[in-house]
C-alpha cells in the first residue's frame, strides 16, 4: 500500500455511533485525482470529512503518507492536506487576500506575522486562481462562484501535498468551471499534489479524474477508473434514474421521450437530427427516425428521445427490410422532417435519397 499516498482500509464512517458507510477503501497515489460520485445524501461528505478528520471514524483507518491520520498533530495535517469545503465561511472585516493568507497559519501560527516571502505564497495562490483583482474586496461582499475561488486559492496557499475539496465547482459558471478543474490538473501534474473531491458533474468527472468512487448510501458501490466507471449503464442504476436518460459516452442527458404513435419522421444523420429530435420533444410530438446507423452521431439521443428508430449496423447499405420500415412509418405520420444535404452523400446515401423522394411524393416533406 506504500505506493499510495494516501489510502483508508476497512474505514467505517456514520453518526451517533451508527455507521453509514462501512468497510470502505480508497487510495490515491501522488499526482492522482480521486473523485466521489453518488446521489445526493449518499455520503460523499461524510466521506470526506471522515478524511480531513472534521469527524471520526467508526472503525479502520486513513493513512496519508505512510502515517496514520489520527496519530498526525493539526499542525503537521495541515502542511500535508488542506481543504475546501462548500460550507458558508463569514469571517468579519477580512478582505480576499487577507482569507487567503490564513492558508499559511500551519506555517507562522495564527498570530504570526507573514514575511516577505510568506506574502509572495499569497499573491502567487491568488495569481493562480485569477482573483488578484478581489485582493481589497471584503470577502462577504463577493459573490458565491467568488468566495468559492478565494477558497481554493487560500488552501493552494497552504502547500499542500493533497487537497480536499467537497463540490468545488457547485457555485461556478462553466467558464470557472473548466478554469479551476484546469488548475487542480495543473497542479497534480507539475507539483504532483493529490486530490480527493466529489463531484456532481459527470461529464466532468470522467474527463479529470484517474480514479473514480461510487458512494452508494450505506456503500462505496464501485472504485476504478473512469473507463471502468462509465460502463454498461451504470450510471442510471446508481443514480436510480427512472426519468430520461443519460449516454455515458457523451455525458448527455436528454428528458423522456414523448410517448405515442409517430406524427413526424425525422430523416435524418451525421449530428443534424438531435437539434430537432430536442424540439419536438419540448413540444411534446412523438416521432420517430431513421435510418441511422447505429455509430452515427444523432443515434444515442435519437434512441433517448424517439418512439422508433429505424438503423442499421455500421457502414452497411439499409436493407430492405429497413427501407420499408421506415417507408411503413412516413405512412402514418403527419409529416417527414429531413435535416440531411442527402445529395452529397455519395453511394452510401442511396437509401435516404428513395426515402426523401418517397415523403416528397406523398406530399409529407
Ligand atoms: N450531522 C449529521 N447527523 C446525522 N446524519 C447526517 C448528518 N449530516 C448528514 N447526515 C446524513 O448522512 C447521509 C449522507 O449525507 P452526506 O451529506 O454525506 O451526503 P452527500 O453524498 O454529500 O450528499 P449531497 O450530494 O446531497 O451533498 C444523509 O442521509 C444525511 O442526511
Amino acid at each position: 500500500m506504500e505506493e499510495f499516498y494516501f489510502y483508508t482500509k476497512g474505514l467505517t464512517v456514520g453518526y451517533h455511533g451508527v455507521p453509514l458507510i462501512k468497510d470502505i477503501e480508497l487510495s490515491v497515489k501522488k499526482g492522482e485525482i480521486l473523485t466521489l460520485i453518488g446521489p445526493n445524501g449518499a455520503g460523499k461528505t461524510t466521506i470526506l470529512k471522515n478524511i480531513i478528520r472534521q469527524l471520526k471514524p467508526l472503525g479502520g483507518v486513513a493513512v496519508l503518507d505512510g502515517s496514520n491520520m489520527e496519530e498526525l498533530s493539526g499542525r503537521e495535517l495541515s502542511k500535508k492536506l488542506s481543504v475546501v469545503l462548500t460550507e458558508r465561511v463569514r469571517p468579519e472585516m477580512m478582505n480576499c487576500r487577507d482569507v487567503v493568507s490564513t492558508g499559511r497559519y500551519p506555517y507562522t501560527g495564527k498570530f504570526g506575522v507573514l514575511s516577505e516571502e510568506e506574502w509572495k505564497i499569497v499573491d502567487e495562490s491568488m495569481r493562480l486562481v485569477h482573483i488578484e483583482e478581489l485582493a481589497e474586496r471584503d470577502f462577504t461582499k463577493t459573490s458565491d462562484g467568488q468566495k468559492q475561488r478565494v477558497m481554493l486559492a487560500r488552501a493552494l496557499c497552504q502547500q499542500p501535498d493533497i487537497i480536499v475539496l467537497d463540490e468545488p465547482t457547485s457555485f461556478l459558471d462553466i467558464r470557472y468551471k473548466l478554469e479551476f478543474l484546469s488548475i487542480i490538473q495543473n497542479m497534480s501534474r507539475t507539483r504532483k499534489l493529490s486530490v480527493i473531491m466529489s463531484l456532481h458533474e459527470l461529464d466532468l468527472a470522467g474527463r479529470i479524474s484517474d480514479k473514480i468512487a461510487c458512494v452508494r448510501g450505506d456503500r462505496v458501490d464501485r472504485f476504478g477508473t473512469p473507463e471502468e466507471i462509465f460502463t454498461e449503464g451504470y450510471i442510471p442504476k446508481l443514480y436510480q434514474m427512472t426519468t430520461g436518460s443519460y449516454d455515458e459516452l457523451t455525458g448527455d442527458l436528454e428528458l423522456p421521450a414523448v410517448q405515442g404513435e409517430p406524427r413526424v419522421f425525422v430523416l435524418t444523420g451525421n449530428g443534424t437530427g438531435t437539434g430537432v429530435f430536442r424540439r419536438l420533444q419540448r413540444e411534446g410530438i412523438p416521432f420517430a427516425a431513421g435510418i441511422l446507423w447505429e455509430n452515427d452521431l444523432d443515434y444515442p439521443s435519437a434512441k433517448a428521445l424517439a418512439v422508433e428508430v429505424v438503423s442499421e449496423k455500421v457502414f452497411t447499405q439499409f436493407s430492405e427490410a429497413q427501407l420499408a420500415r421506415a417507408k411503413q412509418l412516413i405512412d402514418n405520420c403527419e409529416r417527414v422532417i429531413c435535416t440531411l444535404d442527402t445529395e452529397n452523400l455519395g453511394s452510401l446515401g442511396e437509401g435516404l435519397r428513395e426515402l426523401k423522394e418517397y415523403a416528397l411524393k406523398l406530399g409529407k416533406l
